[in-house]
């Protein structure tokens, strides 16, 4: 038999790509041989970045990259239209690679995780023979959300194309958080036509994931016990966390911008608002420059990731004289060394849009939130946050759909006033990371999958 050797494919986007990524760089600990997917245009900007960056990856990580489907030039943010190009390309090209792969000299590919969003990968391992393990990079809740489909078009929630019927809100098991249908992970997607490409695929994905052997997700008992009471098949393995195994976390798509550790050195402790809204959110320019104003009225230091695509508008988006104004408080950079960043004793509190992986990094570090989500399963984890955790404070737009400056400030004053935010999240820090610690149940699974794995 050959050495263990895994192929990991993520779904094709950063905040799936990192997650995948720590998981290979783990097994690669304990043995494993990992030949990790991306797409051509994603593989381009990691190793772009990883030239840029001090971090390493082990030389038992081979990168490789296929096409997505879609020309160079085009945008990879309309979400129907990256979907449908991946769907289609996609599979044929990762079964021509494991075929080379498996004809060549080297190790044959002894089994392959999938994203569970990337379902395709798992059909074509299974039309391979080849073992196969789902990985779910985001909250329980969600995919216990998606197995529910049946049962929400059975009670006549949704349609059969996912369209919701009326908005409410649902619980879809005791002591799960409460869910409001107009934002279900699909129908909080883009327009119609979007949603439905997006619930299509969710559907597909269902299909997918009863071929896999374990279905996996990055997430604890202890952070959300109901859901893996109601979806007893997923197993927890996280919070995957790059400090868990003294390591760097790897595979981003932007240079880290590491100046703003010494920034974050040089302020008192627990007194910086970390803000930062992940790898795909966009915002118009009366709702940047509101949010801009508002870190400048709160009077406190900041440090602010301002991607370079982070609104429509790319040249100078700040209000008139804005960063000098703030020089002396503020620090924006284009991409921050986040996990590094939310451990740094500084940072007293984090402005997210509660994308999965910050929200773990966050919990991780018993730093308290302030939420702003966007889409996805962003409200979820919002809700998470707020109502079950009781770690952050959600904010509240206004009449034309903007968080106004004064809403910011508030919320940061009550925030930050309130002690009882930071102990209950330093408390959660505790019970989350143990559990990815020897004799932690997300170990045990881990360690459980690894011997499978092996064998
Ligand atoms: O300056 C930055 C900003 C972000 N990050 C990292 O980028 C990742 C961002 O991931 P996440 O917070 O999950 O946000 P998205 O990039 O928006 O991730 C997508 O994927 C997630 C996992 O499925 C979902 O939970 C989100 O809603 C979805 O938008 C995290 O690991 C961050 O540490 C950096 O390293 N530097």
């Amino acid at each position: 038999m050959s050495n263990p050797h895994i192929l990991a494919v993520p779904f094709p986007t950063q905040g799936h790509v990192i997650p995948m990524m720590e998981l290979s760089q783990c097994l690669v600990n304990h043995g494993f041989t990992v030949t990790f997917v991306n797409t051509d245009y994603n593989h381009k900007l990691v190793v772009n970045a990883l030239a840029a960056d001090e971090s390493q990856l082990s030389d038992r990580i081979r990168l490789v990259s296929l096409p997505d489907g879609l020309e160079p030039w085009e945008a990879r943010h309309e979400v129907g239209k990256y979907c449908e190009a991946t769907q289609r390309v996609m599979p044929g090209k990762l079964e021509e690679l494991i075929e080379k792969i498996n004809q060549g000299e080297g190790d044959k590919v002894t089994c392959v995780i999938a994203d569970e969003s990337a379902g395709w990968a798992l059909e074509v391992a299974e039309k391979l023979n080849i073992r196969r393990v789902a990985f779910f990079p985001g909250p329980a809740a969600i995919l216990a959300l998606q197995f529910s489909i049946p049962k929400l078009i059975h009670q006549g929630i949704i349609n059969d194309d996912g369209t919701v019927s009326r908005s409410q809100m649902i619980q879809l098991a005791p002591d799960m958080p409460t869910m409001k249908t107009t934002e279900f992970l699909w129908a909080c997607m883009g327009d119609l036509t979007e949603q439905k490409i997006v619930f299509q695929l969710m559907v597909r994905n269902n299909k997918a994931a009863k071929l896999a052997e374990w279905i996996v997700c990055n997430s604890a008992y202890e952070l959300e016990p109901a859901a893996f009471t109601m979806a007893p098949e997923i197993l927890p393995i996280g919070p995957l966390q790059a400090s868990s195994r003294l390591g760097n976390p790897a595979c981003y798509f932007w240079p880290q911008d590491s100046t703003c550790l010494q920034w974050l050195d040089q302020q008192p402790p627990c007194s910086v608002i970390y803000v930062a809204f992940g790898s795909t959110t966009v915002y118009d320019q009366t709702q940047f420059q509101e949010l801009a104003l508002a870190l400048e009225l709160s009077q406190r230091s900041f440090l602010w990731v301002v991607r370079p695509d982070i609104t429509d508008k790319t040249s100078d988006p700040y209000p008139e004289g804005y960063q000098d104004r703030v020089a002396s408080c503020g620090m924006m950079v284009g991409w921050a060394p986040q996990q590094k960043v939310l451990a740094h004793p500084s940072i007293a509190c984090f402005l997210s849009h509660c994308g999965w992986n910050s929200t773990i990094e966050g919990l991780s570090n018993g730093v308290p939130f302030l939420c702003w989500p966007y889409f996805c399963d962003q409200f979820l984890n919002e809700s998470y946050i707020c109502d079950v955790w009781k770690v952050g404070l959600k904010l509240k737009k206004n009449e034309n759909g903007i968080i106004p400056q004064g809403e910011i400030k508030s919320k940061v004053e009550q925030l930050l006033g309130d002690e009882n935010f930071k102990a209950r999240a330093s408390k959660l820090k505790e019970m989350g990371m143990t559990s990815v610690k020897e004799g932690g149940q997300s170990h045990r699974n881990f360690k459980n999958i690894i011997e499978w794995m092996k064998t």
